[in-house]
């Protein structure tokens, strides 16, 4: 295991950012900036044109991930002893270090994930708001109560203490955001974190842990590991870690299911933000401009990858020709290509395994009967060279049997049913696993109200595309997991709470 001292700024990425010292290639370990314990490495890959290969990553083992625990262990002893109100202000300074590097955050988000420059820089003030929010909250969620005892010779209290070291398991689609939307409660409990980026998006995070050291955090607060071949094993080192009170994993519901299993032998507290499969209601009433607009933000952020994307668009057949001859006219003015160029709307997707598997969500609809009401067939569906980019595309006569009916696409792939009551849209809506997000557009209340109650998904958005915000409790049902990120609920998350019984008799 190598140390040089610095963060490993020597590529020519660096060049790219205002401050060099935010492109960091190395893992954090308390104070160190290391390789990794084997010496191998990973390379991230820019997605823009799969060529150029924008860092050169350690790729981490078991021992690794035990460093790394026991610099979260010994680090927790101190911080877990801070009040409230320094943990409040310490988060305020990570805040504002965030949202003044926002153009170099935003340049690593771009470099690692693909997506557009106006979409990572949304992407970095998403983040700081996580930030600022549990900087209000890191007081008011550490009050405890005084409760009134049935005997009066008892003071029944209760506290709230921090759980002890959290491992953050972060997806690509939004890396910052999905950091900061984890160790931002954590911090303002009074925990310590080891975070592990995806593989395929490294730099946001290990920068943002140089902006932890910068706002005055002990070292060991934030350590980060990195691995993308060597998954399994971190991951278990992590999971099986006696001394890693809690997980929290941002990703899909097969990795969810695997942590809760190696998470068992040490009966870890859980957060799951796992994978979607939502679905978009189209009523006759709906404002067919309000619909469409909300429709392509659902189904078109970040190129379709977020875990509440639109994945399966139900239209009422009174309206249903209308909005599709109205989609058409929309998602042709989208244009795709590097995110750098600022006419650019739309970014590649992550990796080429992405495109695959749009390509074969559309190859298996076509076959089973959807129509192709506009895009490219496959396969010649996406380039030969260039970046992981597959084109906007729109399907029509989408049914049960179809891939892409219950399995998120991932992409830019609008998969479109026609339906004709209330009931069915409903029947169809919860006929999946999972319940993350959904979305109703209709002008009568009575219909939101009676959707709202009866879609099985743990966010709904009436007549809007977006239903995510560091205010909103974030979190699905059925598969898709369990526990809230963000919200007043968020910080219980990372807490424990202890109830005291005092006689106060005599
Ligand atoms: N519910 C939510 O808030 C969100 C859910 N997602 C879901 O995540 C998926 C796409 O993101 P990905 O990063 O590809 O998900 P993924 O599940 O492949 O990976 C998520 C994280 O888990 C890690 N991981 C993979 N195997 C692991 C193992 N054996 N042990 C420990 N960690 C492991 C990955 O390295 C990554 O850091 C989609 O299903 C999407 O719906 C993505 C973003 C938000
Ligand atoms: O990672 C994701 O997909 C996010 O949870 C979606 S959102 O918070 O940006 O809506």
């Amino acid at each position: 295991m190598s140390s040089n001292g610095t963060n490993g700024n020597t590529s020519s990425e660096a060049s790219r950012l205002k401050d060099p010292s935010l492109f960091s290639t190395k893992i954090v370990i308390g104070s160190q900036r290391l390789d990794s314990h084997s010496g191998k490495t990973f390379d991230v890959v820019y997605p823009g044109d799969r060529k150029v290969i924008v860092a050169t990553i350690p790729e981490c083992n078991t021992q690794d991930v035990n460093d790394a625990v026991s610099s979260c262990l010994s680090t927790f002893k101190e911080f877990s002893q801070t009040t409230a109100r320094q943990r409040s202000d310490l988060l305020r300074k990570l805040n504002d270090l965030t949202l003044a590097n926002i153009d170099d955050l935003a340049t690593l988000i771009v470099r690692e994930n693909g997506k557009t420059r106006a979409e990572a820089e949304a992407e970095v003030k998403y983040a700081a708001s996580f930030l600022s929010w549990f900087a209000n909250m890191a007081e008011v969620g550490c009050q405890g109560e005084t409760i009134a005892a049935a005997n009066p010779s008892m003071r029944i209290q209760t506290i709230r203490q921090p759980i002890g070291v959290v491992a953050c398991l972060l997806p690509w689609n939004l890396p910052l955001a999905m950091a900061t939307r984890k160790i931002g409660p954590a911090l303002a409990a009074g925990c310590t974190c080891i975070v592990k980026p995806a593989g395929e998006t490294p730099l946001s995070t290990l920068a943002f842990a140089e902006l932890v050291k910068r706002a005055g955090y002990p070292d060991g607060c934030v350590n980060v590991v990195t691995t993308l071949d060597n998954v399994a094993e971190v991951g278990k080192a992590i999971c099986e870690h006696k001394h890693v009170r809690k997980v929290s994993l941002t990703g899909s519901t097969r990795v969810g299911k695997l942590i809760a299993q190696q998470s068992a032998s040490t009966l870890k507290k859980l957060s799951m933000e796992l994978g979607g499969n939502s679905p978009v209601i189209v009523m006759n009433d709906a404002t067919i401009d309000k619909a469409i607009t909300g429709v392509l933000l659902a189904k078109l952020r970040t190129s379709g990858q977020t875990c509440v994307a639109a994945n399966r668009i139900l239209v009422q057949s009174g309206i249903h020709d209308k909005f599709l001859e109205a989609l058409k006219e929309k998602i042709k003015t989208y244009k795709q290509g590097d995110g750098e160029d600022s006419s650019t709307m739309l970014g590649p997707l992550i990796t080429d395994r992405a495109v695959e598997k749009c390509r074969a969500h559309v190859a298996d609809a076509l076959e089973k009967g959807a129509e192709l009401y506009y895009g490219p067939q496959p396969p010649s569906s996406f380039p030969d060279e260039g970046g992981f980019f597959y084109p906007p595309t729109i399907l029509t006569g989408l049914s049960d049997d179809m891939q892409i009916a219950t399995e998120e696409t991932f992409g830019p792939v609008a998969a479109i049913r026609k339906f004709e009551t209330e009931e069915e849209a409903l029947e169809i809506a919860n006929n999946s696993d999972v319940g993350l997000g959904a979305y109703v557009y209709t002008n009568d209340l009575r219909v939101a109200a009676r959707m709202s109650a009866g879609i099985e998904t743990g966010m709904i958005g009436i007549n809007t595309g977006m239903l995510s915000a560091c205010e909103a409790p974030f979190g699905g049902v059925k598969e898709s997991g369990y526990g809230k990120e963000g919200s007043i609920h968020g910080m219980a998350e990372y807490q424990i709470m202890k109830s005291i019984t005092t006689d106060v008799s005599g």
